[in-house]
């Protein structure tokens, strides 16, 4: 049983190439068809090519005893003429090659980053918080261009190979079967290293893929605007630079001992085929000597153990570089077969619509699957629809993380979260996406216009201005677009041209204003307003009481004369729920809020 598994798993990995050939064909098939048809065209050129010449050899050799000179000339001409003829062929064969190859890599390599784009979207958050995901993502975006398309080319090669192999081992073997062998036993070696070194080639690019990311990063980083600032004034320039390089020297001096150990053995290999190559050749010329072989059938024999001798070569090659092929497709389909963590419900359960009790945190706790300390513990929190509840608490005392169970980014590791009575478990997690408005404090800014960048916070209503204008003005970022040159059609930020740089504050009442476009029936807001100055501030809050309705609301903000307003505040510390209830209530409990509140309030007098 046992064995019958490890049998039919070593035959997958043998054949992972098949998937990938799917991937080729589904990318474009009929630059696929004309690939293949001129791999085909091109294996057998060669062969047309050789025969003639044997041809011309012998019609020459015959015609030095004929009497008709001419005609013999014309046989001769006729069989040149042809011979030019497959020469223009095989040119034409080759120029179209490169154009197709081109176009098809091109189609090939755009699919590839649409199916990793489609899998990097499924997969969960958690992933994105995890080195290793980014290790396989790494992996697999360096073999996916390019190795699927490669595996169809060398199987053409291998077939191309074998064709024309087997023809010249025909002809050698009418000269002499040992022959044939030595083709075969002088192209034995270079394939075995070949396979040797790429498995250990295969082992240090895993082991090395850190080391890698971690140079990508630095380069990323002495480039990229967001960090341009602080290497500027901390003078992190040429720290980060000879970071990067110390990493690429040492990768380099790995790859360097890999390499030459690969080359020497190489030689050795190609040394030990040429060897017995001439040995082979020296047969062929003593054979003509004796006067076994005519002059045609020595131009003959010589160019098949050429042509074979680079056949084998070719095929061997073809099949060790398969054997790599299939190897390194294992980075590619470790990152496609990663599985979402999260499952979507077999039965899903439509969202209660308008909804009734609210969300109800029942006894739910959470460990980050990389920590071993619990982020949330034995929480116990309801949100009422037209109700505005807050979080406060320190830095790291988990009101982001019960934000992202609240979205379904991660699941409970134990208790419920429930909306009215229902599992969150229980809705289609898309749909329950749909409901929840969030914006978290590490919020996107996205380098489009103004309109688009409040209209991706609900794409599917069509990108009217009116109920653009009217998120934006709920938010504030009314008052910022229109001052800009081209009001709301202006591209925001430096990436782009003509793109205008917006203060932090004024992104923040972009994305804000993203979160009110969306029909959502929970609306959340983790520090929203913290870069803003305490007008726009204000005034956002009052005008988001006036507007949530029914809509339930959760607010995070250290400001607590922001969250005065909340209709109930829970205080958290160490990812529990250490006080609750109103404003005054909590003043008058003379706690940790109320000694919180005091504190900032003394500031301010
Ligand atoms: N992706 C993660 N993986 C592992 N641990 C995490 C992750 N995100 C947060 N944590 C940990 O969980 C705890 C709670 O973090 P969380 O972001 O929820 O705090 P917070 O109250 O929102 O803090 P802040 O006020 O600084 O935004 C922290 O100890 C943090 O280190």
């Amino acid at each position: 049983m046992q064995a019958g598994k490890i049998l039919k798993q070593k035959l997958q990995n043998t054949l992972r190439f098949l998937p990938a050939l799917r991937l080729v064909w589904q990318s474009s098939p009929s630059w696929t068809i004309a690939r293949v048809v001129l791999l085909v065209i091109q294996g057998i050129l060669p062969l047309v090519s050789i025969y003639l010449a044997k041809l011309i050899v012998d019609t020459v050799a015959a015609s030095l005893n004929t009497g008709d000179k001419a005609a013999a000339f014309g046989q001769v001409l006729f069989l040149i003429v042809l011979a030019g003829v497959v020469t223009l062929v095989t040119t034409l064969c080759t120029s179209l090659t490169e154009l197709v190859n081109t176009a098809h890599s091109q189609q090939v390599s755009d699919y590839m980053q649409g199916i990793l784009q489609a899998k990097s979207i499924e997969a969960d958050l958690e992933y994105y918080e995890n080195p290793q995901y980014y290790d396989t993502l790494q992996r697999a975006q360096q073999e996916a261009p390019y190795r699927p398309p490669q595996i169809l080319n060398r199987l053409a090669q291998v077939g191309q190979n074998s064709i024309s192999l087997l023809a010249m081992v025909g002809l050698l073997l009418s000269l002499h079967w040992g022959i044939a062998l030595m083709l075969f036993v002088a192209g034995l070696p270079s394939m075995l290293v070949r396979v040797k070194y790429t498995r250990v080639l295969y082992r240090w690019q895993r082991k090395v893929t850190p080391q890698e990311r971690q140079s990508m990063y630095l380069a990323w980083m002495l480039t990229s605007d967001q960090f341009a600032k602080e290497i500027r004034l901390f003078n992190l320039g040429s720290y980060f630079s000879q970071w990067y390089l110390r990493i690429r020297r040492q990768i380099y001096k790995e790859s360097l001992v890999i390499f030459t150990a690969r080359s020497l053995a190489n030689f050795a290999a190609q040394a030990v085929a040429a060897i017995l190559m001439f040995a082979v050749l020296a047969f062929i010329v003593n054979q003509a000597i004796q006067g076994v072989l005519k002059l045609g059938d020595l131009v003959l024999y010589y160019q098949a153990l050429q042509r074979g001798q680079n056949d084998i070569k070719g095929l061997l090659s073809s099949v060790s570089g398969l054997y790599e092929d299939n190897l390194f497709l294992a980075n590619l389909y470790e990152f496609l077969d990663l599985k979402p963590k999260l499952v979507e419900p077999l039965h899903p359960v439509p969202i209660p619509r308008p909804m009734q009790s609210g969300i109800v945190f029942n006894h739910v706790s959470f460990q980050y699957s990389t920590t071993t300390r619990q982020a949330l513990k034995d929480i116990n929190l309801i949100i009422r629809p037209g109700e505005v509840v807050a979080l406060v608490g320190e830095n790291g005392s988990g009101k982001t993380s019960l934000i992202k169970l609240l979205c379904r980014l991660y699941a409970p590791t134990s208790g419920s979260i429930t909306i009215d009575g229902i599992d969150l478990g229980q809705f289609k997690i898309a749909e329950l996406r749909q409901e929840i408005s969030v914006i978290f404090q590490d919020y996107a800014k996205y380098h489009f216009t103004a309109q688009e960048n409040i209209w991706l916070g609900n794409i599917d209503l069509p990108p009217h201005r009116e109920s653009i204008i009217a998120a934006a003005r709920r938010s504030g970022a009314d008052d910022v677009i229109t001052h800009l040159p081209q009001g709301y059609d202006t591209i925001l930020g430096k990436l782009f041209e003509r793109g205008e740089e917006l203060s932090i504050g004024q992104w923040q009442k972009i994305a804000l204003a993203r979160a009110f476009l969306r029909d959502s029936q929970v609306i959340v807001l983790d520090e929203p307003t913290s870069a803003m100055d305490p007008k726009a501030e204000y005034e956002v809050f009052e005008k988001f009481r006036q507007l949530i309705k029914n809509q339930a609301a959760i607010l995070i903000s250290h400001r607590l004369s922001t969250v005065k307003m909340a209709d109930r505040i829970y205080v958290m510390a160490n990812g529990s729920i250490v006080e609750s209830g109103t404003h005054d209530e909590l003043m008058q409990l003379g706690a940790t809020y109320a000694h919180l509140f005091e504190t900032q309030a003394q500031q301010y007098r």
